[in-house]
């Protein structure tokens, strides 16, 4: 079954915005763990614009389900990863400045680097996993970096959706198809919400685990923290 993995970016946002520390983030992490989340995401971003380097050294000691790490691998973040020693790390290209994460790696560009840092985080038993396009010709790079999975970044499959969910699932099944042949985990995430969630893991083979935040901590002002991550969790049923 595919495991749900929650992202908290969004509870630090709204913790950072008035500069205390309500709502807590280990807090909802753990909340998240008792309401059913198999999996707590976050994403470290150089500004720190919502969860900051010492929220990851605060949740690891606590966290009793995988403990995911997404980020761009600049030093700082390959040193922090290191120090703290997740579940998973998911290594995504994002510039600097962008608003959110907007693309996969080009994995054929980048092999030797991919390469270099995935095989620092292997020798330190972190399960690694590279965020892809659905492009099935950037799955065989992947796998010769040594990643363990791929996380295909769903926003285009989310924007599609609703006009033709065939036509927008149709790369995303063919990349994972790609995935299996080249021995690797799929992992999914990025704009994944209760409207577009089930259709996707119902078609997406091998799927190992979702990573979503943004719409969940959304719908979870008016549904309830407990109530919807028990939604989302019913998708994956
Ligand atoms: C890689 C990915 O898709 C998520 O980590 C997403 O980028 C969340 O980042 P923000 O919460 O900063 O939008
Ligand atoms: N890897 C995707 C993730 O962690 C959350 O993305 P989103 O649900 O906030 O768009």
């Amino acid at each position: 079954m595919t495991k749900l993995s929650v992202n908290i970016n969004k509870i630090a946002t709204l913790r950072n915005s008035r500069g205390g520390d309500i709502p807590n983030v280990v807090e909802a992490a753990l909340n998240a763990e008792r309401f059913g989340a198999q999996g707590i995401t976050v994403h470290p971003r150089p500004d720190e614009r919502h969860i900051r380097y010492r929220d990851v050294y605060d949740l690891k000691p606590v966290l009793t389900t995988e403990f995911n790490i997404e980020g761009n691998p600049i030093d700082r973040f390959v040193d922090l990863v290191l120090d703290v020693r997740p579940t998973q790390v998911t290594l995504v290209p994002d510039a600097h400045n962008a608003i959110t994460s907007n693309a996969g790696w080009d994995t054929v560009t980048h092999k030797a680097f991919l390469k270099e840092v995935i095989a620092r985080f292997k020798a330190s038993g972190i399960r690694t996993s590279i965020f892809v396009d659905a492009r099935p010709e950037m799955i065989p790079a992947a796998a010769e970096a040594g990643a363990d999975r791929v996380e295909l970044y769903t926003e285009p499959y989310a924007k599609n959706y609703a006009a033709d969910r065939e036509a927008a699932i149709a790369p995303f099944v063919e990349t994972a198809r790609e995935a299996a042949r080249c021995g690797l985990g799929v992992n999914g995430g990025h704009d994944l919400n209760l409207e577009n969630l089930k259709y996707f893991a119902e078609n997406i083979p091998n799927l190992l685990e979702v990573s979503i935040g943004h719409a969940l901590v959304a719908d979870a002002i008016y549904l309830g923290f407990e109530n919807t991550i028990q939604l989302y969790l019913k998708q994956l049923r």
